[in-house]
């Protein structure tokens, strides 16, 4: 059996070696040859999964992407086709929870805000937007969801309008999939009218993907009335709108998924579809694969405030060093793939142990991720 794998999967040797030969390929430049012969193909968000692509295939048996997205698959080609399709939902859904968490604790530091004043309203309350929910709520700070879909099936929390987190939240996020048909299209659903109403002093973010902001609208908007922005993700990957990069407070290259945790479930959910599919029992665990991470432990002595929870999140991970290689790269041709596929990946919050000094469970670091107590 042939797999043919993005070589930016973490784990794919360790968990696909015993089906076949594996051939790693870049997934941005994947051709139609080259997926030819292949009876399994493994990708990221980056390739687009098409009748281009696989016309020269007829053998394909399964195509799994180990992210959340779909947006690169055309689904009702590979069905069209009879061949197994699985994505990875959830998979990195903590770790894009910690970073928009993290995004706001630098942006509450460098506007000199409580987060506890603001309310945050999240656009999408799938896995992703839960996951910033959580953090947020376990910090204490008020959210507002917007899910029209979840609303209308009966999901039993507190949803409203996008125009009403428009008028009333102070940050709004953005957690949703790139879609381009029906009532709750969501490919520029912030358009240019709607930033013109944001007021100077929200916070915008974006996490999901690029195409759902119109970011020459946003760059107008920028350029005039600007406002605090965090871009993850660009309409145009792998080349962001260079003169929208620095009139935005935090840039990085589509790499709020990028724990090593969540990438690495990707490629599990992945194998456990496959193992499935072909009858295979599952006899890898993601918990033996998952290095121990160097910084184990901390001691604390009282309950962080703040600016105490910002430093410890950093320890974690320092959003400011993707942000500033990130200035410096986007231009570069490739620089902004280059920097994703090097990336170092972090850690999720779960991680770190934190040991109290009185030995006291410090509750809200235990709801935001963080491993808790170790005695
Ligand atoms: N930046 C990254 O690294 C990264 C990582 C993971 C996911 N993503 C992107 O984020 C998207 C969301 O991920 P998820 O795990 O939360 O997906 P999900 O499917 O769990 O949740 C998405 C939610 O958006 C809602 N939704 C759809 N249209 C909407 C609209 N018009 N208005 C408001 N809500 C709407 C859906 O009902 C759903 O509840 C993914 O599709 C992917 O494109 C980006
Ligand atoms: O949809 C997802 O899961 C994320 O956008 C994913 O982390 C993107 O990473 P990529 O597949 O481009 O490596």
């Amino acid at each position: 059996m042939k797999l043919v794998v993005d070589e930016n999967m973490p784990y794919v040797r360790e968990l696909f070696a015993d089906f076949g030969e594996i051939v790693a390929v870049n997934g941005r430049h994947l051709s139609a040859e080259q997926v030819s012969d292949a009876d399994v193909l493994l990708v990221r968000s980056v390739t687009q999964v098409n009748s281009a692509l696989l016309a020269q295939n007829s053998q394909l048996k399964f195509v799994g992407s180990a992210t959340i997205g779909t947006d690169h698959i055309d689904q009702d080609y590979l069905a069209s086709r009879n061949i197994p399709f699985s994505s990875a939902p959830g998979c990195n859904a903590t770790s894009v929870g910690e970073y928009v968490f993290n995004a706001l604790l630098e942006l509450a530091e460098k506007y000199g805000a409580d987060l506890h004043d603001k309310t945050v309203g999240i656009v999408g309350a799938g896995n992703t937007g839960s996951a910033v929910a959580r953090c947020l709520s376990a910090w204490g700070v008020n959210v507002m969801l917007c899910d029209p879909p979840l609303q209308r099936s009966g999901d039993d929390r507190e949803f409203f309008p996008l125009d009403t987190l428009i008028a009333q939240a102070d940050v709004l996020t953005f957690h949703v999939p790139l879609t381009h048909d029906g009532a709750d299209a969501t490919f520029h659903l912030l358009d240019a009218a709607k930033i013109a109403r944001l007021k100077s002093n929200m916070w915008l973010i974006n996490a999901c993907r690029g195409e759902v902001i119109d970011n020459h609208a946003l760059l107008a908007r920028q350029q005039t009335q600007p406002m605090p922005v965090v871009l993850d993700v660009w309409e145009g990957e792998p080349q962001p709108l260079a003169a929208l990069v620095p009139l935005v407070d935090i840039a990085t290259p589509h790499i709020a998924g990028y724990s090593l945790e969540g990438k690495a479930l990707g490629t599990f959910m992945l194998y456990q579809r496959l193992c499935e599919l072909l009858g295979r029992s599952i006899d890898k665990s993601l918990a033996d694969l998952l290095p121990k991470a160097w910084f184990q432990q901390v001691n604390l002595r009282q309950t962080p405030d703040q600016a105490g929870l910002l430093r410890l999140c950093r320890f974690v991970y320092d959003l400011r060093d993707d942000d500033r290689q990130f200035r410096k790269i986007h231009q570069i041709p490739d620089g902004f793939d280059n920097m994703r596929k090097n990336h170092r990946h972090r850690r999720e919050f779960s991680a770190l142990a934190l040991v109290n000094a009185d030995g006291s469970e410090v509750d809200c670091l235990t709801k935001l991720g963080f491993a808790g107590v170790v005695r």
